[in-house]
């Protein structure tokens, strides 16, 4: 039962599990050029080292979830780079297998300690929406113009989630999730498929009240709860000022655990590839909003985009009393 796998994990964290903070975002801040197509995941190919050191800095922030690097990694995206199709699918399985390698070190270390702190971690692979691999800035539009169908984004899923899901990770992630009609394909999908991987699908939104779409959460909700193959829900990369509200209105629609990683508030300019800053509106600290948040019922919860491990560290502290649970 896909939910099975996250109520021992919520349980084991302490009744809040502690999602990594933005992957992209250290790796960059370790030196990693992304300004690139394939975003993250031209590290894959030029510095997978770098990949597992982010993981590990997670793991030791307190992260009961990794997310692997193939936010961005397609095999259209690889295919363009000149790969080979084997490449590319053999680098999909490498975004996992570093995750899975960091975990399980970390763990081996971690039980080493006389006084161990840390839970072990799980790993999720990472499907960004196809407004990632577009590299258009559609993921926070929800706009894929008027070609495409459900059809042709399963299509474009497809090999891609296959190819992850024989990687074994413990999780898949569906991030930054933009419309209804890449929801209905997902889940299409997933049955499709027979994906035996339990996964969690994460939209995300500008305003708070839709995904980036415009279109309703709810309705959303409705075709999510229809699938056994899902076991959490939630939003991902969206400003933190909105998830308190967004949990409560996502808790009267679904008994789907219930995960939110927002990122810091800056708003991503996908014309000119950057950051903008977020104007100042006195907001609270990340970790205090996160105890909110699971106060009003998130079980997993995390950061995105430039959020840092100290982000998380102060997370996992807040949610926990400590970096990790006995
Ligand atoms: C989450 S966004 C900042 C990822 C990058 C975007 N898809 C791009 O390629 O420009
Ligand atoms: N897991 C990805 C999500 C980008 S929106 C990252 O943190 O870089
Ligand atoms: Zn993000």
């Amino acid at each position: 039962m896909a939910g099975a796998v996250v109520e021992e994990l919520v349980k084991k964290a302490g009744g809040c599990a502690v999602i990594d903070g933005g992957f992209a975002t250290q790796l960059e801040a370790l030196g990693a050029d992304i300004n690139d197509p394939l975003w993250s995941a031209a590290c894959l190919i030029t510095k997978p080292h770098l990949i597992k050191e982010v993981h590990m800095q997670y793991l030791e922030a307190g992260a009961d979830v990794i997310i692997s690097s193939s936010y961005q990694a397609t095999i259209p995206g690889f295919l363009a780079r000149g790969l080979l199709i084997e490449e590319a699918e053999g680098l999909l399985r490498t975004s996992v297998q570093l995750a899975l390698e960091a975990r399980d070190e970390f763990w081996k270390s971690a039980l080493r300690k006389s006084k161990p702190v840390y839970n072990r971690a799980l790993v999720a692979a990472s499907v960004g929406s196809y407004g990632a691999y577009l590299a258009d800035g559609s993921e926070y539009s929800g706009s894929y113009g008027d070609d495409i169908t459900v059809e042709k984004l399963k299509d474009f899923h497809r090999r891609r989630l296959q190819v992850l899901a024989s990687a074994r990770p413990d999780l898949v992630a569906f991030e930054a999730i933009p419309n209804k009609m890449e929801a209905q394909a997902l889940v299409e999908l997933l049955e499709e498929e027979d994906i035996q991987v339990p996964s969690w699908i994460c939209f995300s939104s500008v305003d708070g009240k839709h995904l980036c779409s415009g279109e309703s959460f709810g309705d959303c909700l409705q075709i999510i709860n229809a699938s056994e193959k899902v076991a959490i829900v939630g939003v991902n990369c969206t400003p933190p000022q909105f998830v308190e509200g967004i949990i409560r209105d996502f808790k009267k629609q679904t008994q789907k655990a219930i995960a939110v990683y927002p990122n810091s508030g800056e708003v991503w300019d996908g014309r000119a590839k950057r950051w903008l800053p977020v104007e100042c509106f006195g907001r609270k600290s990340f970790d205090v909003m996160a105890k909110r948040w699971q106060e009003a019922g998130a079980s997993l919860i995390g950061g995105c985009c430039r959020t840092t491990p100290s982000t998380i560290r102060a997370v996992s502290k807040a949610l926990k009393g400590r970096t990790g649970h006995y």
